[in-house]
């Protein structure tokens, strides 16, 4: 039964659903690095929220783990390029709280129009200050929208429902997309210039870090507002506090910072400022929503292979899942093959499909032509860090689906390139299950790729097989089943052998040494 640790704070759905769909579950949540570290070992699965720091060293101690499932959207507290070697799939639920934080966003909004928190504790503390909190209406004003994905969008729609007019900066953003949100899709400059509020709403990344920078605030409208749910880091912290101080911006609310938890800071106590731990995403209906999802989708995956959401794997859906199956298998053995037979020498990989194969998410068969790829190089591979494997050793990947029909119902062709030129070898499913190699290297053959095989090239001669066999014989190797093909007669021949036993390296040498044989290889699937 696979094993999964709750480690952050998570709505008791999601243990409940883990426990429903035949997953063991703990809840320890509040754990030090050192503490998670000492128990990581035991787990296949890892759910947890923005707390738990998933580094490379407790990847590293992670022996059994298999997934993280972040019950949220920002996975910066987990290192996916680590995660991805280790072949660990990362799946966040990218939906679930969306709502919730741009409501967060819009409440911060009229926080600040209103200068809410302060006229609330003026007023508690008896002090009823009428003439001091003189604010601003939101109506008819300009909404700068830094970010328009999910949240970005949704914060627009309710910004255009309260009339405000919406002007975005998202280099990703389409035209087309502009004009079915109702927004103005401006330069980054024109949006510093045009707001009476920004909020942020991107991913924090090299190009986002900072991106309202010292200079980049100093562009904004005398008296902007600025509003960040998204991440610490996106507001440089030290020049909003001057830009606050000078007055040149009226007021900012942060709900997330540079350092979390945020106990000191500079910005604490600033005039015009609000700020809030980071609850962009603390409501009961988005807490259930990225529980259930987290679970159901770590569930699918420890149980059945399916695969959603996840950032470092291609999407499997737990229909397509059997289909799949055999040919991914198929896929893993053509890419085992050339793998085996070309190593070190491939530059480049290119993955065909055509007939029933070319109706089907090519993606997972394309990780699966990887993982048998570079399988030949380690014991560890698999789906998830075959591709980041493969791009490490610089090979370049091409993915290419055929409308045509061929001359097999399904077919999968792996082409590599080495210095020597292209090769490839090609496969299809006999009854829609049984992987078989119907070519290789421009030779038709029909063979199983399985268990332990044994590869001859050689010049197509009377009596070549007579004496392959006797030479296999006499060392005891048994042959299971044989597949020859050749390029004309007298030609270039390949044979393929299942041996039952492996043929030792004596007897290696005595075939290679038979006259005509131009290649020998060991070869297991
Ligand atoms: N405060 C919270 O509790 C809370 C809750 C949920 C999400 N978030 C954070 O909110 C952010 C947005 O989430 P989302 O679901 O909308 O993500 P999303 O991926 O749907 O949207 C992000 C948008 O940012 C845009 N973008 C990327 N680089 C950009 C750049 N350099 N300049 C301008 N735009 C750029 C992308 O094109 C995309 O449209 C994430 O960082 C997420 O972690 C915070
Ligand atoms: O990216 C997110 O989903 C938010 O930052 C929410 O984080 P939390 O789950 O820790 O509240």
């Amino acid at each position: 039964m696979p094993k999964v640790l709750i480690s952050d704070k998570m709505d008791p759905l999601a243990a409940q659903i883990f426990r429903n769909r035949g997953v063991e579950v703990d809840e320890i949540t509040g754990k030090t690095k050192e503490e998670l570290i000492a128990i990581i070992g035991e787990y296949d699965g890892l759910a947890i929220r923005s707390a738990t720091k998933v580094t490379k060293e407790v990847l590293e101690a992670a022996t059994n783990l298999k997934v993280v499932g972040r019950a949220g959207i920002g996975v910066d507290n987990v290192d996916i390029p680590a995660a991805s070697a280790k072949g660990v799939v990362v799946m966040n639920t990218p939906f679930g709280n969306s709502i919730t934080t741009a409501e967060h966003a819009i409440a911060l909004m009229f926080a600040l129009a209103r200068d809410l928190p302060e006229a609330d504790r003026s007023t508690q503390a008896g002090k009823w200050e009428k003439n001091r909190f003189m604010g601003v209406e939101v109506t008819g004003k300009t909404l700068g929208l830094i970010g328009a994905g999910n949240i970005g969008s949704i914060v627009a729609d309710r910004a255009l429902g309260l009339k405000m007019k919406v002007v975005a900066y998202d280099p990703f953003l389409t035209p087309e997309r502009a004009v079915d949100m109702g927004v103005e899709k401006v330069t980054l400059d024109e949006l510093l210039s045009r707001a009476d509020f920004i909020t942020l709403h991107t991913p924090l990344t090299d190009s986002t870090r900072n991106i309202l920078s010292a200079e980049n605030i100093a562009k904004t409208k005398k008296g902007v507002r600025i509003i960040n749910c998204a991440r610490g880091g996106l507001v440089d912290e030290e020049a909003l506090k001057a830009a606050l101080d000078s007055g040149h911006v009226a007021g900012a609310a942060l709900d997330v910072f540079v350092t979390e938890p945020a106990k000191e800071s500079p910005l604490f106590g600033t005039p015009g400022f609000i700020s809030t731990p980071h609850l962009g995403a603390s409501t009961n209906e988005a807490q259930v929503n990225v529980a259930i999802q987290v679970a159901e989708q770590m569930a699918d995956f420890l149980i059945s292979g399916g695969v959603t959401n996840a950032l470092n794997m291609p999407s499997l859906s737990a229909e397509e899942a059997p289909k799949l199956k055999p040919y991914m298998a198929l896929a893993e053995r053509l890419g085992a093959l050339v793998g085996q037979l070309e190593g070190d020498a491939i530059k480049s990989v290119a993955i065909e499909v055509e007939g029933a194969a070319a109706e089907l998410n090519q993606k997972p068969i394309t990780g699966a032509v990887l993982k048998g790829l570079m399988g030949v190089y380690s014991d560890t591979v698999n789906m998830v860090n075959a591709p980041f494997l493969a791009r490490e050793r610089g090979l370049d990947v091409r993915e290419v689906r055929h409308d045509r029909e061929g001359d097999y119902h399904t077919l999968i062709r792996v082409s590599v390139t080495t210095a020597n030129g292209e090769k490839s070898v090609a496969g299809t499913l006999f009854a829609n299950s049984e992987p078989r190699l119907v070519e290789i290297f421009g030779v038709k053959v029909e063979a199983d790729l399985a268990g332990t095989m044994l590869y001859v090239v050689n010049e197509d001669a009377p009596g070549f097989i007579g004496r392959l066999g006797s030479k296999l014989g006499e060392a005891g190797v048994n042959i299971g089943t044989f597949h020859l093909g050749r390029r004309s007669a007298g030609g270039e021949a390949v044979l393929l052998l299942s041996l039952d036993t492996p043929a030792g390296e004596p007897v290696m040498w005595d075939i290679c040494r038979l006259p005509g044989v131009k290649t020998v290889k060991s070869l297991r699937f």
